[in-house]
């Protein structure tokens, strides 16, 4: 299986503080893999090494078959090209329409006209299940649900290879969640994408996931197919999916 991400033996150490220890673990093409853990576990902590934000103290940290440390500037531009990431708040342009926000990247790069990137904006919106009715609204406009819809259609915009999502139904309410989640998984299916996801959201990610990583204080404790995961005799594991365990059995996505 083609690997996406993959990273060997790493530690991150900040201020004397080892935050990451001996992480081991692959996201193989077209699957969601969920990252879980409490507060302080380390889970952004991974996603920066991924996107070159932060190099690791020691090991390896590939994405693209590309060890992110030892890229240059201009390649790591062409790297994050290839990654969407969806942010935990929406980081939407509020001082820009909503088609604006899902094309960002053309508006600053491209060489497209007003009427091409509106188009290239819908068919973006329409892959998340939104319409036209929204596209010159501002961000402030819109309830957090759809928010998050259109951070979604901008992290797609670009066609890249990988989605980060980061907490991607914190702040939504339940019902919301599961539409959320449910789209996540759409979008996997239509367009193949890898998808990372990394949330405190249990459902979410025992239901959407093909494969989920509990870590503890920057150790992993587990990886695996959501079934296995669930049943795992490890303590932290039984009480984190302890008290939702009867709901996850039968949540359907
Ligand atoms: N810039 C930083 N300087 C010092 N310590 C940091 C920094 N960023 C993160 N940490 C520490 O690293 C550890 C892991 O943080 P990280 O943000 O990766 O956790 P997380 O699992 O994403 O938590 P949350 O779910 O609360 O976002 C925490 O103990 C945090 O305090």
């Amino acid at each position: 299986m083609d690997e996406v991400v993959r990273l060997e033996h790493i530690y991150k150490e900040i201020e004397g503080r080892v935050i990451l220890k001996d992480v081991n673990f692959s996201v193989y093409k077209g699957e969601i893999f969920s990252i879980i853990g409490g507060s302080g576990s380390g889970k952004t902590s991974i996603t920066k090494l991924i996107v070159g934000l932060w190099k690791p103290t020691k090991g390896k940290v590939l994405v693209f078959r590309k060890n992110v440390p030892e890229l240059s500037g201009l390649e790591l531009d062409e790297l994050r090209k290839n990654i969407g990431y969806v942010f935990q708040e929406g980081a939407l342009f509020d001082s820009y329409r909503v088609w604006e926000n899902v094309v960002f990247y053309y508006l600053e790069h491209g060489k497209h006209n007003k009427e091409e990137l509106r188009k290239m904006a819908l068919e973006n919106l329409k892959l998340v299940n939104v319409d036209e009715s929204v596209l010159d609204l501002y961000p402030s406009e819109l309830f957090g649900g759809m928010r998050k819809r259109v951070a979604i259609a901008r992290a797609i915009a670009t066609r890249p290879q990988l989605i980060i999502y980061d907490e991607p139904t914190s702040g939504l309410d339940p019902i919301t969640s599961r539409v959320i989640d449910k789209l996540i998984l759409e979008l996997r299916n239509k367009t193949g994408t890898t998808s990372l996801v990394v949330t405190h959201d249990m459902i979410s990610a025992f239901t959407i996931s093909d494969r989920v990583m509990v870590i503890k204080n920057g150790e992993i404790i587990a990886i695996g197919k959501p079934d296995e995961v669930i049943d795992y005799p490890h303590p932290y594991i039984q009480e984190f999916v302890g008290a939702i365990k009867s709901c996850l059995k039968h949540a359907k996505v």
